[in-house]
């Protein structure tokens, strides 16, 4: 199979009536497409970048009819890694099970397992920016999935908030980057952390990234701390939620700073 990352990059080197055809429409509640960022986000920032999402797995929920048909081998080499990608967060799942002295199935089971755990997909293209100091790509936050996978085309850019600091990611040939999010670590009770991170712009090359979400299914589970990770001494330190609720939650928190902020 040819790299699938020349196959994601190319759709954004179409011209913009091509990516328009592709263009997803929030408003009517269609998430999935083409879509492009340049906006003030709540705390001011102006925030810049093209995207494209969808969701890869499992099978039965994609919709191909989304998905770019430009280059030609688009739909088969991403098919290809979504499911190399599923068999591997099946893995990390494992390790994370037994770190808390779970049985290894367990978060696995936890987040919905083969049937209900979605993929979904999100290209991230940060173009060239003259002024890259005024600008981020991706604002600072947490992913809200179980577990995040990234490939990028090597230009550095993605930054995590560590030790009190923002330290931007080494780009590491032939490596993948996964970050913990917020469903691990709710159903962990805070013990693996969901990673604060933003996507910065630069001034000399665009900068691409493929994000695979590992996500729970939105409404059909309830998220809390495993009883398991919890003890008198360590309570339950976040309340149930099912997935939409936690999203919820998190944007009201957000717009609630922004007016704070004001
Ligand atoms: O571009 C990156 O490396 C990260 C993007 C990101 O954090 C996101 O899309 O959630
Ligand atoms: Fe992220």
């Amino acid at each position: 199979m040819a790299s699938p990352m020349s196959s994601w990059t190319a759709f954004f080197d179409l011209p913009i009536e091509q990516k328009e055809k592709y263009a997803n429409d929030q408003a009517s509640g269609k998430i999935q497409g083409y879509g492009s960022k340049l906006a003030n986000n709540a705390s001011g920032q102006l925030e810049w970048e093209d995207y494209f999402f969808h969701l890869v797995y499992p099978e039965d929920k994609r919709d191909l009819s989304i998905w770019p048909q430009t280059p030609a081998d688009y739909i088969e080499a991403t098919a290809e890694y979504a499911k190399e990608l599923r068999a591997l967060a099946t893995k990390v799942l494992r390790v994370l099970s037994l770190g808390l002295g779970l049985e290894e199935g367990r978060l696995e089971k936890e987040v919905g397992g083969l049937e209900e755990l979605l993929l979904q997909m999100k290209i991230n293209y940060y173009p060239l920016c003259p002024q890259p100091e005024l600008a981020l790509g991706v604002e600072a936050h947490t992913d809200v999935s179980a577990l995040t996978f990234i490939l990028h085309n090597m230009v550095p850019g993605l930054q995590l908030f560590y030790e009190g600091k923002w330290v931007t990611a080494k780009c590491v040939p032939n490596s993948i980057i996964m970050h913990i999010g917020d469903t691990i670590e709710i159903l962990s009770n805070g013990k693996y952390k969901s990673i604060l991170h933003r996507g910065m712009v630069n001034k000399e090359k665009v900068r691409i990234s493929w994000a695979v979400f590992c996500e729970p299914p939105k409404e059909k589970i309830i998220l809390k701390p495993l009883p398991e990770t919890v003890s008198e001494t360590e309570p339950p330190i976040f309340p149930p939620r099912t997935f939409a609720e936690h999203i919820q939650h998190k944007l009201f928190r957000k717009s609630q700073e922004a007016l704070l902020n004001k």
